[in-house]
């Protein structure tokens, strides 16, 4: 006898933005976000039963993310998210969870003769933040995180020591390139409450901002034996700066740069010391992972 062991519903790609008009300084200041809600709860029966009238639409739910993106603020997103899965549970009294997933887009603002202009911006790249959280009358949990951000350095790292066997025949280096697409996540200690998250909200911003430094700096000086020894100490500087915060989790592509030879046009050197001219390799990738809790 089959039976639902587990449903979850609600609108996805929900594209969002939002403007902040400063009326003192004309300064405006925007947001543009693509949320997903889900619900749980006791909707079974919309299932098993095709009984609609515990359905809440997936059109209402969209239109909910649009009333809640004015009548809240939407930064940081981390409390947006908290505040719009605490309307589900307290309008709905079937449903237990919502999982609130936001995507931050970058609009940054533009520099126009040395000055910030008030209300022109452009897509410094396609990094996102972002936060998933799940809102439940148990608590509230919240992931924060970094998506996409593109990092590239030329020198400062090798790949040397490891397994060397029939299966073998990648070169040990000392000295390569190394390029990823950082995916950040951290999970907050579990909130009681929304007035818990509400409380010291700036964790947030603060978290994002020193996060992503993080990132950069350990990226940029670390003299990395691997993408896993690298990786790892983003993990402990995090968790480090961040004490609210409970495991950090990394996944990163090692993009691969082959050198090409051109030994075959005119002896031309491009190996080794000599390596200027690389090939991008599109895939197949490296893939690395891995959490850090705190112990
Ligand atoms: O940093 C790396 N980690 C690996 O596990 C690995 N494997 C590989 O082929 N190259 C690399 N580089």
């Amino acid at each position: 006898m089959p039976s639902l062991s587990a449903a979850r519903y609600g609108k996805d790609n929900v594209r969002v933005y939002k403007v902040h008009r400063d009326e003192k300084t004309g300064v405006h200041t925007v947001t543009e976000m693509t949320v997903c809600a889900l619900v749980e709860g006791d909707i079974e029966t919309s299932y098993t039963k095709a009984d609609n009238s515990v359905v809440v639409a997936t059109d209402s739910i969209k239109n909910t993310i649009y009333i809640k993106a004015k009548e809240f603020p939407v930064n940081p997103p981390e409390l947006f998210a908290a505040k719009l899965g605490q309307h589900f549970l307290d309008k709905y009294a079937h449903l237990s969870v919502a999982h609130i997933d936001i995507k931050v887009h970058r609009w940054t603002r533009m520099v126009i003769d040395g000055e910030p202009h008030p209300h022109s911006f452009w897509r410094d790249g396609e990094e996102t933040r972002n936060v998933s959280a799940d809102i439940s009358r148990e608590g509230i949990t919240i992931r924060s995180g970094i998506r996409d951000l593109t990092v590239l350095k030329s020198t400062g790292s090798a790949f040397h020591g490891f397994v060397r066997d029939e299966f073998t025949t990648l070169p040990e280096v000392w000295d390569r390139i190394m390029s990823t697409d950082v995916d950040s996540t951290w999970t907050w200690k579990k909130f009681n409450n929304l007035a818990e998250v509400e409380e010291g909200v700036e964790r947030f911003n603060k978290t994002y901002e020193t996060a992503r430094n993080i990132v950069f700096k350990v990226f940029a000086i670390d003299d990395s034996a691997s993408v896993q020894a690298t990786m790892y100490r983003m993990c402990e500087q995090i968790l480090e700066a961040a004490p609210e915060v409970d495991k950090v989790a990394f996944s990163l592509p090692n993009k691969h740069y082959f050198e090409i030879d051109l030994s075959w046009h005119k002896g031309i050197k491009n190996t080794g010391k000599d390596a200027e001219v690389y090939m991008p390799f599109p895939g197949p990738n490296g893939l690395i992972k891995c959490e850090v809790s705190r112990s």
